[in-house]
């Protein structure tokens, strides 16, 4: 940033992803999901400074150059269900010829047949047949995000990535949305779902991983943490609490500016359980990134 400041908007994430799977990133808003996502698709913005790697079978996404990611990766190996479908999609076309684009692009139906493809496309995304015609400003926020996901399953990719698919959709709509996701992932793909919605990841992860302030403070198997034990680590239990159908209470406080973290635990500030010892960073240590969680774990 201006001013030789920096942002730590992601920090020490760690984790893999094999077929078959569903990873659900959790965590609220500003806490680094998206730039995650963008860093594995090398579509972070020009200022940002990235260092580790990203493996996708024998690629490194973080050393891959522009040309490989654009030509083999975005929509053949890493299918993308953008946060902001609106600003996603091309505003001056119609969501049929992007569709019918995208098909003849990635899969190479040529164009006489083109046209039932991109119908068919639509129709797994729950995209209605009668608003192929329109323009994205023409659509609500749940269509346009219904056509966002239309186009990111086209490439039939092995891992799917999809930022927050299922804003400004109905219950209903969620559940099929996410359904459709997890059906489409299936054996042979693996579906990193970034989510606000407790209970969307619920439904379809095998795994969460829960992220504060940049870092991935919890990152175990879903049954375990939305039944018995439940979460572990204080913030990921507060997420929980805070739901209207369990105990309804919000975490006080708010989370810190990225940009002037403590060097400490970055919760601590909220956490009920804070100690001196959460004076130092807690790692990410059988899965959980909290001294007093894994000290009780211990006991
Ligand atoms: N282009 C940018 N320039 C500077 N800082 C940025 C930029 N994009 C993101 N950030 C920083 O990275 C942090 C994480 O942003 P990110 O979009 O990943 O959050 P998120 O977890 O996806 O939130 P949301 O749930 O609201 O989408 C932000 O709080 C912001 O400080
Ligand atoms: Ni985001």
């Amino acid at each position: 940033m201006r001013g030789e400041k920096y942002v730590r908007a992601v920090s020490d994430a760690h984790f893999d992803l094999a077929a078959g799977e569903c990873l659900a990133l959790v965590g609220e808003s500003g806490c680094g999901k998206s730039v995650l996502a963008s860093a594995l698709l090398g579509l972070l913005p020009g200022n940002a400074e990235t260092s580790g790697s990203a493996l996708l079978g024998d690629l490194d996404l973080m050393t891959a150059d522009e040309q490989t990611l654009a030509r083999t990766v975005r929509g053949r190996r890493i299918g993308l269900v953008p946060q902001s479908p609106a600003a996603h999609l091309t505003p001056v076309r119609t969501v049929r010829s992007q569709l019918e684009e995208t098909v003849r692009e990635l899969t190479g139906v040529p164009k006489p047949r083109s046209r039932k493809a991109a119908e068919a496309a639509a129709a797994r995304a729950a995209f209605p047949a009668d608003h192929l015609d329109r323009h994205p400003h023409e659509l609500s926020g749940g269509l346009a995000q219904r056509a966002a996901t239309a186009l990111a399953l086209i490439g039939d990719a092995p891992l799917l990535l999809a930022d927050e698919p299922t804003t400004g959709l109905d219950r209903d709509l969620v559940e099929r949305t996410v359904d459709e996701l997890k059906r489409h992932t299936g054996e042979f793909r693996a579906l990193l779902m970034i989510t606000h919605d407790l209970a969307a990841a619920e439904r379809i992860a095998d795994r969460i991983a829960v992220m504060y302030a940049g870092r991935i403070v919890e990152h175990t198997d879903a049954r375990a943490f939305f039944g018995a034990p439940g979460p572990r680590h204080p913030y990921a239990r507060g997420l929980l609490d805070a739901l209207p159908e369990r105990e309804f209470t919000p975490i006080p406080g708010m989370p810190p500016e990225l940009g002037d973290l403590p060097t400490g635990c970055a919760f601590a500030p909220r956490c009920d359980r804070a100690t001196a010892a959460c004076d130092v960073l807690p790692r990410l240590d059988a899965g959980v990134a909290c001294h007093h969680a894994l000290e009780a774990q211990r006991a």
